[in-house]
């Protein structure tokens, strides 16, 4: 398994594939693009068919060989049950969900300290990670662009998760970084806010093709179009993303919940359970906040993020509806037309 251990392999995750009775062998998927998955296995990289499988960067998976000599592609059999899943609501607004990265150990929000900090934003980012059940880690780069301290702010945003500094072009604040990793890492952020060249300046080498943020806007030109992973040394593998725009919540109440403990904490003071900070009697949150304790703001956007991921919930549970009945209807005419044919 020697080019395995470099993509994350453990005894544990061998104990997992010990448990399956498919016959194959065991790969990890590290690159999807245009429908086709390339795995890593033991005998080196192979390019795969999804096979009916929804398959992810991040994924372990049991492969086939190609079947003849002359096809060169080979095929998914199984997909392993999915550990520390970044997910997103899909930005298309068809309420579904977009997986970024499977089995991911650690989710790095990267974001650029010479712009100015949307809280928002980072606070998004953070429910996703922690809902992973991967730990968050800040990375605040281009430490040396920054024109006021953006890190004070963001510890704000950010409680539970340690907050790093870093300056790719010198490299201070990496060796730091890299003591708060472990396992699969994935890097997630804005389009320029400095993924690649954090992945780059980790491994020590040009991996990822970076670009020049556009002058006017700042926005970066989404350089990493695919997601991939990267083998580092010492158990880890760095996951790159393209730059998200929108974060939608998906599923994440628990994640939600995580990124916001102080107003988590006080709502358990609440006198209702299921109460929504907004104007029922004896409500511990708002106490606080007119007492000053609680920051205003953060509440707002807790409710916020909580009202998103009630509405995408009910909005699938719509879809998934749509879909049963209209399979029933499919059905129910196939049987008709079976009846009426005999
Ligand atoms: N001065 C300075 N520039 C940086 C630093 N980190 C990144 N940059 C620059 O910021 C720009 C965008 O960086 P990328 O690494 O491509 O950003 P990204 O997040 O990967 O962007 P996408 O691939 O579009 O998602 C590049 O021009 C980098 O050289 C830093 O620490 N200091
Ligand atoms: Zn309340």
């Amino acid at each position: 398994m020697e080019s395995l251990a470099a993509y994350g392999w453990t005894p544990q995750i061998a104990e997992r594939f010990a448990g399956s009775d498919i016959h194959g062998s065991p790969g990890r998927i590290v690159r999807v693009a245009r429908g086709c998955g390339e795995a890593v296995t033991s005998a080196g990289p192979l390019r795969v068919r999804p096979s009916g499988h929804h398959v992810c960067t991040g994924d372990w998976v049991i492969v086939r060989e190609p079947a003849t000599e002359g096809d060169t592609i080979g095929a998914v059999c199984a997909v392993l049950p999915r550990v520390g899943v970044i997910r997103r609501a899909d930005a298309s607004g068809r309420s579904e969900e977009q997986v970024l990265a499977a089995n991911v150990d650690t989710v790095v929000v990267t974001v650029a300290a010479d712009t100015a900090l949307d809280p928002g934003r980072v606070e998004r980012l953070l429910a996703l990670a922690w809902d992973s059940g991967a730990q968050p880690v800040v990375a605040l780069t281009k430490a040396d662009l920054a024109t006021e301290p953006v890190f004070n702010g963001i510890s704000a945003v950010a409680p539970g998760a340690s907050v790093v500094e870093v300056c790719a072009p010198n490299g201070s604040g990496l060796s730091e970084l890299r003591d708060r990793i472990h396992g699969t890492v994935v890097f997630v952020g804005a389009s320029g806010a400095g993924k690649s060249t954090l992945v780059n300046a980790l491994c020590g080498r040009e991996i990822q093709a970076t670009a020049p943020v556009r002058q006017r806007d700042g926005k970066g030109r989404h350089t990493t179009t695919e997601r991939e992973m990267f083998p580092l040394g010492d158990g880890l593998t760095l996951i790159d993303t393209p730059g998200l725009r929108g974060v939608g919540m998906w599923e994440a109440g628990a994640g939600i919940a995580a990124a916001f403990p102080e107003v988590d904490e006080l709502a358990q003071h609440c006198r209702f359970t299921d109460c929504a900070h907004e104007s029922e009697p004896g409500c511990a949150v708002r106490a606080a906040v007119e007492d000053g304790d609680l920051d205003a703001r953060r509440v707002e956007s807790h409710r916020k993020l909580r009202r998103e991921n009630a509405w995408v919930a009910a909005r699938s549970d719509a879809r998934l509806r749509h879909e049963r009945t209209r399979e029933a209807k499919v059905m129910s005419r196939a049987i008709r037309a079976y009846y009426r044919d005999r």
